[in-house]
């Protein structure tokens, strides 16, 4: 298990001003400070250039090569800190878009933002043609079955629908290699412990887990 947290100074700004953050990392976790040097598909690299990012933001630096490499990840950091492209940018570097499984699962508390980490995925890894589909409640039923059907590589969900998904036989397990739990404090605190687990049995054993969140664990 590796853990990353990046925290703003008091006082300090917001967005990308890494100047005016402090770190905690588990030992041995390095920054990254540019994308190039973290061995990322080139297409995939073409895709996080285009869509306008020139070097990783702090999180990103820490948190995105323990998770290519495998490793089950807590990522802490403030909202706008770049966690929601960090999850975007290391399901499409683990996929492979050769087949058409469902190999990435992202669970999110809200609807707003699995569908926002559907579209990230959807635009960073436009030229590695991935295929990704928000699984949401309050959508049509009929129309994540098409999708899923049709085969996607990754499920950016909330748990209500991911798990009916799940029991219909719609969507698929059996490739899941990565499970990134979005928000994983605000996910618990709005009752959804018991979809959680629900959906965490029909996954393979050896899942690797990512939590990103902006809540403080620890504290
Ligand atoms: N490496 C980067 N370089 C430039 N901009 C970035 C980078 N990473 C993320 N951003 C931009 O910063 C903003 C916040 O990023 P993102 O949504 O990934 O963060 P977040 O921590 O998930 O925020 P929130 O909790 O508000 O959803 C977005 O506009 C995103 O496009």
């Amino acid at each position: 298990m590796a853990a990353a947290t990046a925290m703003r100074r008091r006082g300090g700004g917001g967005g990308m001003d890494d100047d005016k953050m402090v770190f905690e990392t588990t030992e041995g976790v390095e920054a990254i400070t540019s994308f190039d040097a973290m061995g990322i598909k080139d297409d995939l690299l073409r895709g996080i250039y285009q869509y306008g990012f020139e070097k990783p933001s702090a999180i990103q630096q820490r948190a995105v090569m323990p998770i290519i490499k495998g490793r089950d990840v807590i990522a802490q950091a403030q909202s706008g800190t770049g966690k929601t492209s960090m999850i975007a940018l290391t399901v499409c570097q683990t996929v492979d878009t050769s087949s058409r499984e469902v190999q990435a699962l992202i669970l999110s508390p809200t609807r707003e933002l699995a569908t926002q980490t559907e579209k990230v995925i959807l635009a960073i890894g436009d030229f590695i043609n991935i295929q990704a589909h928000a699984c949401v409640g309050g959508k049509s039923v009929g129309e994540d079955i098409r999708k899923l059907e049709h085969g996607v590589h990754v499920v950016s969900g909330t748990p209500g629908r991911v798990c009916d998904m799940i029991k219909r036989k719609t969507l698929r397990t059996r490739a899941i290699k990565l499970l990134v739990l979005d928000e994983s404090d605000e996910m618990l605190s709005r009752g959804f412990k018991d979809q959680i687990y629900d959906v965490y049995r029909y996954l393979p054993p050896d899942l690797q887990v990512c939590c990103p969140g902006s809540c403080f664990l620890f504290d």
